[in-house]
């Protein structure tokens, strides 16, 4: 496998995708983030904003949700024109964002079988900021898993969703278990955030095989925007036709990739740079 996807030649239509998702005004992760991934990989990146963050490599210091319909609006109208050939999901914010979300996707025929959802349940930032309202979760789960071909939570995300704290190679798959049973397609159970190891390994589940994902630990502070631009990866591929699994191991090649090239920004935590791909 490569580790680029196939592009459009100079004044051809590219392939195009969507994010639904919040803005991050430090310009690491979201929309930002995924709007890199998607051009860097060659793909057209259409935006549903849900919300604007005000945050920068410190964290998160303010939250302006977009209205629900406005958001349903934009999927709409990107959708009868445009066209998409996959779909990602990162920061919904609110249970009434994410409930016209799922609305406006099932009338359009994102996921559930139809055009390819990656449903990444983002409930806080990497500094431990709220980016989805607390009554929000049941509705994140019961509305946009049914609908996803995958979900791909962190492990702070997994126990939020599931009550399974995954410690070993047993408990991720005692998650990804528990993650299917919500009505996704396939779980991804990330093991970025699993220490005391020098791999980094990622487990998918479909219901019956698990298949393991792995790739090395890299030793970076600036893991900002790391799941935004795995999802996203993983959605490009999906466009593209890939299968689930060649999809993931070509996401966790770009995102190691991006990780590996991380850069330092402000005095937090700097994003990962896919940027290695015009290098
Ligand atoms: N230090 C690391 N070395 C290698 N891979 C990593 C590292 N940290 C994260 N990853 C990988 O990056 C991807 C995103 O994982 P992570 O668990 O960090 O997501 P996340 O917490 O949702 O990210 P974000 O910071 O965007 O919220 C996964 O494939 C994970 O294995
Ligand atoms: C708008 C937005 N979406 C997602 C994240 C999660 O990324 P991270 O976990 O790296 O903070 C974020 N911080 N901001």
């Amino acid at each position: 496998m490569t580790d680029l996807l196939p592009t459009a030649a100079p004044g051809e239509t590219p392939v195009r995708v969507m994010t639904i998702a919040g803005s991050d005004s430090g310009g690491g992760a979201g929309i930002q983030a995924d709007l890199r991934t998607f051009a860097l990989l060659g793909l057209h990146g259409c935006v549903a904003v849900t919300a604007v963050t005000v945050q920068n490599s410190l964290g998160v210091s303010g939250v302006q949700t977009i209205d629900p319909e406005v958001v349903a609006a934009q999927i709409r109208t990107v959708t009868s024109d445009i066209g998409v050939s996959a779909v990602k999901t990162g920061m919904l914010a609110t249970a009434e964002i994410i409930s016209a979300i799922a609305d406006a996707c099932t009338e359009v025929g994102i996921g559930g079988g139809g055009v390819p959802l990656v449903v990444d349940p983002v409930c806080a930032s990497m500094h431990g900021d709220p980016l989805l309202a607390t009554d929000a979760l049941d509705t994140l789960v019961g509305r946009m898993f049914p609908l996803a071909d995958i979900v791909t939570p962190n492990l702070d995300e997994v126990r939020l969703i599931t009550g399974v704290d995954v410690v070993d190679a047993d408990s991720q798959r005692a998650a990804a278990r528990a993650l299917r049973d919500r009505g996704t397609r396939w779980a991804l159970v990330k093991g970025g955030h699993l220490r005391g190891s020098d791999r980094s390994p990622d487990l998918l589940f479909d219901g019956d095989d698990y298949i393991e994902i792995d790739g090395p630990r890299i030793d970076t502070p600036h893991d900002h925007g790391a799941g935004d631009t795995l999802a996203a990866a993983i959605c490009s591929a999906l466009a593209h036709g890939y299968s689930m699994p060649d999809a993931v191991v070509f996401a966790k090649r770009w995102v190691t990739r991006g990780l590996e090239s991380a850069y330092p920004l402000g005095a937090g935590h700097g994003p990962v740079n896919p940027l290695w791909r015009v290098g």
